[in-house]
């Protein structure tokens, strides 16, 4: 075990304490999300996702974490949506999760790459059979007409694909986000929040730099 649970604070949380820091930030975020998956109602999973065009244009949207292990965090996507352009021109990004009720936020930086076709068939033969049918569908981030087009479009893959198992699509697979950066923020009274920094000087580099820093 590499964390030890403090008394319970004026939150009425138990929640860790400095000096009993997780030496990992993995271990502190899978902590953090089993909570959040026990504690919060719908979409514990769901994180913002920040991405750069290769102009310097920033944006953000929410995905769902998929997965994550020591390489680091999963998401799926349509691979000619705007995010998986910015992406594949700029792998810097950003995620953001944030919990109401835990009152803990976690933001991570790092650089995003796609997943193997392994690894993006592997999940993409999990989801419902309409959502494979959806990845097929959908022409994520361009213009759509009207919802009939859609519909015809859905209707027209169910079709290709009647009685037979529906194959992922070369053009949807997932990212795996490799951490630079962790923070992990809990609301404290009097907006005297606890943040804590895990840096690394690279993807490789198996050293984080841990750091408190001021609300
Ligand atoms: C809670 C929530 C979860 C979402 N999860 C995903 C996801 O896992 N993958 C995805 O491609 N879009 C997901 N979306 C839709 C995206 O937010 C976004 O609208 C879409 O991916 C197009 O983004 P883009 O044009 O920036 O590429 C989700 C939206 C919400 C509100």
């Amino acid at each position: 075990m590499r964390f030890i649970l403090g008394p319970i604070r004026n939150t009425g949380r138990q929640t860790v304490m400095p000096e009993t820091l997780y030496d990992d930030p993995f271990d502190w975020f899978e902590h953090w999300f089993d909570e959040a998956c026990q504690t919060v109602s719908a979409n514990a999973n769901a994180m913002s996702l920040g991405t750069v065009s290769a102009e310097g244009h920033p944006s953000i949207r929410q995905v769902l974490l998929k997965g994550f292990d020591a390489r680091g965090f999963m998401f799926y996507t349509n691979y000619r949506s705007q995010k998986a352009r910015e992406l594949d021109e700029n792998p810097a990004c950003a995620l953001n999760f944030y919990w109401r009720g835990l009152e803990r936020q976690i933001r991570i930086e790092g650089l995003a790459h796609r997943l193997s076709p392994e690894e993006s068939d592997a999940y993409f033969a999990t989801r419902p059979r309409g959502s494979q049918v959806g990845a097929w569908a959908s022409l994520q981030s361009r213009p759509l007409a009207n919802r009939q087009v859609l519909a015809a479009r859905v209707e027209e893959f169910e079709e290709r694909f009647h009685d037979q198992p529906v194959p992922r699509p070369e053009h949807w697979g997932g990212y795996l986000v490799v951490p630079l950066r962790f923070e992990f923020w809990e609301a404290e009274a009097y907006r005297l929040h606890d943040r804590w920094e895990f840096v690394r000087s690279s993807v490789d580099a198996e050293e984080w730099q841990v750091e408190m820093l001021y609300p």
